[in-house]
């Protein structure tokens, strides 16, 4: 163990603890805030709305009694638990559990949990062993998080073409000077700001997630010829130093490239690559699920529309193909407000996510803001699945990263790894940090992209 966790928890940092410094600033900055706010300001809040406002609160800290954690229940992750001061209950949600398929011999963990009240949403906690929870934060960071993938930061920055966090490694590691990030926009004319382009780069900070057309295969043709100009980088962005910017990695894209001006995929620029790890993993993981007790005769399937083709889950083990997704990097004050993933033109095919490093509260609704959202507390290692029509596309977000939960197991090199040297980098930048591994799948089972041609022009 090293310094910093034993420090962690202690009184000065500990929300929970009244006598805390933590304590008494989130105090005097909620009265402050609070202090001219009208009264009924929260009576149109949508029950989606409400529960984000509940977790997000700094004052006083929430209270997750009706938080779904189930490693609350679990010997194995006590510690974890325990050390982490924040915890839900494993009975605050109703849920079954059903066992994976497989013998078990990889030694993950073999149950997973459906919920009756979303039919299509499966819980695999501690699923990813934590060797590959380690490999997993290695691959985000050093490998995904860099050209030819493309980061938030690619926007507005010129980036070391060997990646930024493999830069800061070298760096922390004292093999180069903390250079300077140099911005794009010195390069390039400054942006007015009223242009049409200009409205569309992503800004700085927080992901904007606003209301697109859910894609299809009957919109694929559109897709494809709607333009997709690249984002204009910000004139006022100032050089930066290498540490200064790592904080600042949001997201990083897995296989096709994603548009954020347009909130569709830009086919034209080819699949991008996805990973074996990442394949191999999420493929086991779709194989694991028994999907006859997730969406078999037991259950309802009132409201269930799986579309013209009827239901496609009793083919997944075969025709589920991961193609594209996102690398999720939040700081322990960074939230993701509730949204719906639909630019994918499969509307059922399993998302997998993959949860590293701190805990978070996330929040899985329904098809509108107005169903009251199920609270899960994930933790690292735990995988949440969103799959079939009344899961795939409902409304979900994560309100809260949870400071102070990094898990015992990144703690310290482990012997067989073989660039251990490095891990406490890792493991320092992880204390602050949640890592989500967010894969899905675009196109649906026997949709062939080649064959579409665009509405107005040539194929891509
Ligand atoms: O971080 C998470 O658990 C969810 C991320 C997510 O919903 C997304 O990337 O679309
Ligand atoms: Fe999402």
């Amino acid at each position: 163990m090293t310094a910093t966790t034993s420090s962690q928890t202690a009184a000065s940092g500990d929300i929970h603890d009244p006598t805390s410094a933590a304590y008494k600033k989130a105090r005097r900055k909620y009265l402050k805030s609070t202090r001219n706010r009208p009264e009924n300001v929260d009576a149109d809040w949508t029950p989606f709305r409400a529960a984000e406002k509940k977790y997000k609160a700094r004052f006083p800290p929430p209270d997750l009694s009706d938080v779904l954690d189930l490693a609350a229940a679990d010997p194995a992750r006590a510690e974890e638990v325990t050390r982490g001061k924040w915890k839900g209950r494993a009975d605050a949600v109703p849920c079954d559990e059903i066992p994976l398929r497989g013998d078990g011999s990889d030694g993950q963990g073999r149950t997973a949990y459906v919920f009756p009240g979303t039919p299509g949403l499966v819980l695999l906690p501690s699923f990813v062993s934590h060797v590959d929870q380690r490999r997993l934060v290695r691959w985000a960071l050093s490998e995904q998080a860099k050209h030819p993938n493309e980061t938030n930061l690619d926007t507005h920055y010129i980036l070391p073409p060997r990646g930024l966090w493999n830069q800061y490694l070298k760096v922390r590691k004292g093999e180069c000077e903390d250079i300077e990030i140099l911005p794009r926009a010195t390069a390039q004319p400054p942006t007015r700001p009223d242009t049409p382009d200009a409205a569309q780069t992503e800004p700085p900070g927080p992901r904007q997630l606003v209301s697109n057309e859910p894609a299809s295969p009957a919109n694929y043709a559109t897709l494809l010829s709607t333009p997709k100009p690249p984002a204009p980088p910000s004139p006022s962005v100032r050089p930066v130093s290498t540490t200064a910017l790592v904080p600042r990695l949001r997201w990083a894209n897995i296989g096709w490239y994603y548009h954020w001006g347009t909130k569709q995929y830009d086919f034209t620029r080819g699949p991008g690559e996805i990973s074996r790890l990442v394949r191999e993993l999420c493929k086991g993981i779709v194989r694991s699920i028994p999907w006859q007790r997730v969406f078999g005769e037991a259950q309802s399937t009132e409201g269930m529309d799986w579309g013209q083709s009827g239901p496609d889950w009793p083919d997944w083990n075969d025709s589920y193909e991961p193609d594209a997704g996102i690398v999720n990097f939040y700081q322990t004050k960074d939230t993701l407000m509730a949204h719906v993933d639909r630019s994918e033109l499969s509307a059922t095919s399993p998302l997998v996510s993959i949860s590293l490093g701190c805990a978070a509260i996330f929040l899985i609704g329904g098809l509108t803001r107005d169903e009251p959202p199920t609270p899960i507390l994930l933790r690292s290692g735990d995988v949440v699945i969103m799959s079939g029509p009344a899961c795939r596309r409902a409304y979900h977000g994560v309100p809260r990263i949870l400071e102070g939960t990094l898990p015992p197991h990144f703690e310290g090199s482990d012997g067989e790894e073989q660039e251990a040297k490095d891990w406490e980098i890792y493991e320092e930048y992880l204390r602050n940090t949640r890592v989500n591994v967010n894969v899905r799948q675009v196109f649906p089972k026997g949709f062939d992209p080649t064959a579409v041609v665009p509405e107005h022009g040539d194929r891509p």
